[in-house]
């Protein structure tokens, strides 16, 4: 039956050929089939770029934080090197660190301050700066420019541009970035962030309405006898937190006038930590590094031999001093001869009685008596001595310039009443 039903059956179709049998597909089902399959296909197509995205920045993230790690290595930062940072360019506005400390508490000895440091994007610092106008630049340094701006929030700001130098200045973006964010006092410029957007670096610092010390006293010339002695004691009390409340201690390595910068009220704070050191625990904190820091207030041992200690600081903060109570520049090559290094004018006037009178600033006439007068002068001596162990440790001369202050109230917060030492002798 079933034999004669076969053929019985009517002739093969075109669609029986060489024995085969076929199915007739609709066109329009081949159609859905053809657009399911390309839809899978875009579909895995999405997912392996998502994947490769990710890997992708994932292996960016990596990259900086082992720079970090590298750069930690290469400045013996025992103090930052337990932990690092990731300076991945990015869009967020974040936060670094953990909990934000009171300001002006030292951090305690071996442990981290954690604080809160913004990352902003260029597109943000151009709002602020209006695009980095000429009308708000503010300073000029041998690092980059500095300008005003205006925060979203409305805090005012100074956004430091650093040349893009290469290496070097990369480096000392994130060291000063990455030491900043740690260190909190009264007598330090905040830092409050920073952008690392594409090839751009830059800093914002709270602004410091009064310019730099420098201005004040080679410029403007307005500061009288009282504000150079609280100036005075204020920058040595910044040393004294970094030497002194920091474990192993941190050496400034740039102190100068234009890195002091005064606030309304003419109180200075300390800023410039691109070539901030971390002092060794060993060798009595002394390192050995390149000489880099400005001509005129570099330690002599330093410049010669690349020694490093925190006494590098005390020398020049003594030449500070010699600023304040002469209002010369360290060097001033206009001068006649004999005159053009500060140190060496100064040094056979500061412990002669009667000479000292004849080298002090003349518009601080009749504004200080010969005691105070003799007291800065002999501080002054002792800092800039070419012996480095024989220099006072900052924290003496804090000691030591703190009577001489009229209005103490003011200070009452400082670092240095709650970590009194004995005072060096009055001389
Ligand atoms: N936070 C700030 N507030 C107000 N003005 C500032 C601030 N930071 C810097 N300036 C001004 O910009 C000037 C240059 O600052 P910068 O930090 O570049 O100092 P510099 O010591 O001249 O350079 P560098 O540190 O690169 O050697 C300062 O002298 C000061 O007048």
């Amino acid at each position: 039956m079933g034999i004669q039903n076969a053929t019985s059956s009517p002739a093969p179709s075109k669609n029986h050929i060489d024995g085969h049998h076929h199915e007739v597909i609709p066109s329009s089902s081949l159609l859905v089939v053809v657009i399911l399959v390309i839809i899978v296909i875009l579909l895995l197509a999405i997912l392996l770029l998502t994947v490769m995205l990710r890997r992708l920045q994932f292996s960016r993230a990596n990259t900086a934080a082992s720079t970090t790690r590298r750069i930690i290595a290469d400045t013996d930062c025992m103090f930052i090197a337990r932990s690092t940072m990731n300076i991945a360019p990015t869009s967020d506005r974040g936060c670094l660190y953990g909990n934000s400390s009171a300001g002006g508490t030292p951090p305690p000895k071996g442990r981290e301050v954690q604080v809160q440091v913004q990352v902003f994007t260029l597109n943000e610092a151009e709002m602020a700066t209006n695009k980095f106008s000429e009308a708000n630049v503010i300073g000029n340094g041998a690092s980059g420019a500095v300008f005003r701006g205006v925060l979203r929030d409305g805090t005012v700001a100074a956004i430091k541009m650093l040349r893009p130098h290469g290496r070097y200045a990369e480096r000392a973006f994130r060291q000063e970035v990455d030491l900043l964010s740690r260190l909190r006092s009264p007598f330090i410029a905040e830092l409050l962030g920073y952008c690392a957007d594409q090839n751009h670096r830059l800093l914002v610092f709270e602004y410091m309405p009064n310019g730099s010390l420098h201005k004040h006293l080679h410029q403007r010339k307005t500061l009288n006898w009282g504000a150079r002695l609280k100036i005075a004691l204020d920058c040595a009390k910044a040393l004294e937190y970094l030497h002194e409340h920091n474990t192993p201690s941190i050496i400034h390595r740039n102190f100068k006038s234009t890195n002091i910068l005064l606030d309304k009220k003419l109180r200075p704070k300390l800023s410039g930590f691109g070539l901030a050191k971390i002092g060794s625990e060993k060798l009595n904190g002394q390192i050995s590094t390149r000489v880099l820091g400005t001509t005129g207030y570099l330690a002599p041992e330093y410049a010669s031999t690349g020694k490093l200690t925190t006494k590098s600081d005390v020398y020049s903060y003594g030449v500070i001093l010699l600023e304040l109570l002469t209002g010369r520049v360290p060097i001033d090559t206009t001068r006649p001869p004999g005159e053009h290094v500060l140190v060496s004018w100064a040094l056979p006037h500061l412990t002669n009685r009667d000479k000292v009178v004849e080298m002090i600033d003349p518009i601080l006439q009749g504004q200080y008596s010969n005691k105070d007068l003799i007291q800065v002068a002999a501080i002054a001596a002792m800092c800039v001595q070419a012996e480095a162990d024989y220099r006072p440790l900052i924290t003496d001369v804090v000691q030591s310039l703190m009577p001489l202050i009229k209005n103490p109230t003011t200070n009452l917060s400082s670092n240095s009443l709650r970590f009194s030492r004995s005072p060096i002798p009055r001389s």
